[in-house]
């Protein structure tokens, strides 16, 4: 007896993705399943970027089928495409972009910007094509934490080309404002010029851009998450900042605005001795995952505060580049895994899908 279609999809639909901890039946992920005369092949295609996991899960699929009987070949090809999502009602997406996610925070210097070219990167790492949007104005850092110098080219009137490092394209809110420019000037002009260097920038193919915020709660951030086509918006907090309530502050107005929060990332959350290893929570424990549950949102997960990690970024080679297998590259991977889960399981945009209607007064 020979195996049929039915048996197959049977089989895959018992096998759950530890990742989206669906079945890739459900999740649609199987594409061009072949059964002929026993020999099966099949695409399995993940909505989100998981290179160092395509082995793993080609194995576990072909594993599940060969058991059942009269399989004799199994070929399966495992790939990831990352498709557009949602954005507000009424924003446009930008071209060359398909997701835009927004690092935020209720404040300043709790390490948004250094969470955000980690996260940047460990998407990358797993396959993504990525960008990153130095909207932070009261101290643009993401040119120095990715090693680049210089000026950005213009190849076209009125455009930009984004610059590089570490395999990310980058445009940065320093390459538009003076450094010494008083902030009473920069407030107002921010936001266009925020706005102008986001859409004039020549982002290629993106499947993410993130945005790193400029930090706090005020008219700039709300403006920018009210015009910028974002897909969703990560919350970057300390425990402390929990303790005052500003990264509340953050989720309201991601919610004002209509922008689905995929979750908090609570930073500097303990501190390891270099010396013993012995971890301590200097600010106190679970703040973070408290405040998810009495909001509803996800807790994405927690960083120590390390020498490392500040040296690192420091040094133009952030932790997930410096040291890519090491335990808080692991952490930051595993958020960035959470996070890009989270924007494939949100909804798709339809607004290329319908034709643009024209009435015409004739
Ligand atoms: N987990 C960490 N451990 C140690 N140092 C950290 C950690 N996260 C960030 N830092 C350091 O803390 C400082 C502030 O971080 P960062 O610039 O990322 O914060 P920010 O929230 O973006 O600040 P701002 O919004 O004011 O620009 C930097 O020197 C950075 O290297």
């Amino acid at each position: 007896m020979s195996v049929t279609v039915e048996a197959v999809q049977g089989a895959l639909k018992s096998l759950i993705d530890p990742n989206t901890k669906i079945d890739f039946v459900t999740a649609k992920n199987v594409k061009n399943l072949k059964v002929d005369s026993g020999d099966v092949s099949m695409d399995v295609v993940l909505g989100y970027p998981a290179k160092s996991q395509f082995d793993t899960i080609r194995k576990a699929i072909i594993n599940s089928i060969r058991e059942l009987p009269g399989v004799k070949n199994v070929s399966v090809n495992v790939s990831s495409q990352i498709v557009a999502h949602a954005v507000q009602r009424g924003v446009k997406l930008l071209p060359g972009v398909k997701n835009i996610i927004a690092v935020a925070s209720g404040k300043g210097g709790v390490g948004k910007s250094t969470t955000a070219v980690n996260l940047a990167l460990a998407l990358a790492a797993e396959g993504a094509q990525v960008g990153m949007l130095d909207a932070d104005i009261y101290g643009p850092s993401q040119p120095m934490m990715l090693g680049i110098t210089g000026r950005p080219e213009s190849i076209e009137e009125n455009t930009i080309e984004p610059m590089e490092g570490h395999g990310l394209q980058a445009s940065s809110i320093g390459f538009l404002i003076e450094e010494d420019a008083p902030m009473v000037w920069r407030g107002p002009m921010v936001t266009s010029a925020l706005e102008q260097l986001l859409r004039q920038t020549r982002w290629r193919d993106l499947d993410y851009l993130i945005v790193d915020m400029p930090p706090g709660t005020g008219d700039i951030q709300l403006t920018l998450s009210q015009k910028v086509p974002v897909t969703g918006s990560v919350i970057v907090t300390t425990p402390q900042d929990i303790a005052l309530l500003d990264a509340r502050k953050g989720l309201k107005m991601f919610e004002k605005v209509g922008v689905p929060i995929i979750g908090i990332i609570e930073n500097m959350s303990t501190y390891i001795c270099p010396g013993c290893g012995h971890e301590e929570h200097v600010f106190g424990s679970g703040g973070g995952e408290k405040m998810c549950k009495e909001y509803g949102v996800e807790f994405l997960g927690a960083l120590p505060l390390n020498l490392s990690i500040r040296e690192q970024a420091d040094a133009g080679r952030p932790t997930v580049i410096a040291d890519p297998e090491g335990a808080i590259s692991a952490i930051y991977k595993n958020i960035a895994r959470q996070v890009a889960i989270r924007v494939a399981t949100l909804a798709k945009d339809m607004s290329s899908k319908f034709p643009n209607i024209v009435v015409q007064n004739t």
